[in-house]
C-alpha cells in the first residue's frame, strides 16, 4: 500500500509555544485513522496541517503528491484533493442545501447546474438525506446539518478526507447517525483521518489510532491497542477521559 498523506518530524509552534513536536506518522490509501488525546495536545493542529490549514515550521509533509513544505505547493490542487469537516457545520443559512453543496463545484470545477444538481443529489444519497435537497439549513436537525457539510465535502470527490471532532456538538443519537455516515464512507474506501474524542468509533472503525500527548505520537497501533494500553499516559487518558 503506498501512502497518500506522510508526515515526517512536523514541528509547530504558535509564537513562542510550541505545539507539535517533531510529529510523524503515514495514512495509507483507503486507511481510516482515529486521532486520539487530551485537550490541547496537539490533535487539531496536525490534522489542519495536513490541508494546510495551519504551516509548520520545519519537518516534511506530502499529502496526494503535494509538497506542503515545498514554495511550489498548489494551494488550490491540494484542497481539491483534501475535504475537511469541522465540529461547526459551517453551512450558509440563506442557501439550500443543494446551493451549499454545489458551490464549490460550481465556482472551482465550473460544473453546469445540471451537473451539479446531479452531484448533490449523489452526495446526499451518501449521507442518507437526498429528500433534503431543497430544505434550508434551518430545516434540518444538528446531526443532519453536519450529513449535509460531510455530502458538501465529498462533492468535490476529495482523495483524502479529515474529520476535526464533527461530533462534539452533537447529542448521542445525532452524533450515532453522524458516526454511521462516517463508518459507510470509510467501509466504502475512503482514506481518512478522523480527530475524534469518540473510542467506540475508534476502536471498531479506525485501522489505526495515533494518542497524541503533549505535541507528540505516543503511542499508535490498531484500534486493539484501546484495550491494552503500553504507556501511563494513554492508560490515563483512556480511565480519565478528557
Ligand atoms: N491559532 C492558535 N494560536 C495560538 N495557539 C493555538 C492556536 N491553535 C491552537 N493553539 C494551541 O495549541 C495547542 C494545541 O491545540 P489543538 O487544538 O491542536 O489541540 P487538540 O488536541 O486538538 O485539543 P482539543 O481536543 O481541545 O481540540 C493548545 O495549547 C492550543 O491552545
Amino acid at each position: 500500500m503506498s501512502a497518500v498523506v506522510k508526515l515526517h518530524d512536523i514541528h509547530k509552534s504558535f509564537g513562542t509555544v510550541e505545539v507539535l513536536k517533531g510529529v510523524s506518522f503515514e495514512i495509507d490509501r483507503g486507511e481510516v485513522v482515529a486521532i486520539i488525546g487530551r485537550s490541547g495536545s496537539g490533535k487539531s493542529t496536525a490534522l489542519r496541517c495536513i490541508n494546510r490549514l495551519e504551516t509548520i515550521q520545519s519537518g516534511t509533509l506530502e499529502v496526494c503528491g503535494h509538497r506542503l513544505d515545498q514554495p511550489t505547493l498548489d494551494l488550490r490542487a491540494l484542497r481539491q484533493d483534501v475535504g475537511m469537516v469541522f465540529q461547526s457545520y459551517n453551512l450558509f443559512p440563506h442557501l439550500t442545501v443543494e446551493q451549499n453543496i454545489t458551490l464549490a463545484p460550481r465556482r472551482v470545477k465550473r460544473l453546469p447546474n445540471s451537473q451539479a444538481r446531479a452531484l448533490a443529489q449523489a452526495s446526499l444519497e451518501r449521507v442518507g438525506l437526498a429528500e433534503k435537497i431543497d430544505c434550508y439549513p434551518e430545516q434540518l436537525s444538528g446531526g443532519q446539518q453536519q450529513r449535509v457539510a460531510i455530502a458538501r465535502s465529498l462533492a468535490m470527490q476529495p482523495k483524502v478526507m479529515l474529520f476535526d471532532e464533527v461530533t462534539s456538538a452533537l447529542d448521542p443519537q445525532l452524533t450515532g447517525e453522524v458516526l454511521r455516515v462516517m463508518e459507510t464512507l470509510a467501509q466504502g474506501g475512503m482514506t481518512m483521518a478522523v480527530v475524534t474524542h469518540e473510542m467506540t468509533f475508534a476502536r471498531r472503525v479506525a485501522d489505526r489510532v495515533i494518542f497524541m500527548h503533549q505535541g507528540r505520537v505516543w503511542e499508535t497501533g490498531p484500534g486493539e491497542m484501546l484495550e491494552n494500553p503500553q504507556t501511563p499516559e494513554l492508560q490515563a487518558f483512556l480511565s480519565n477521559g478528557l
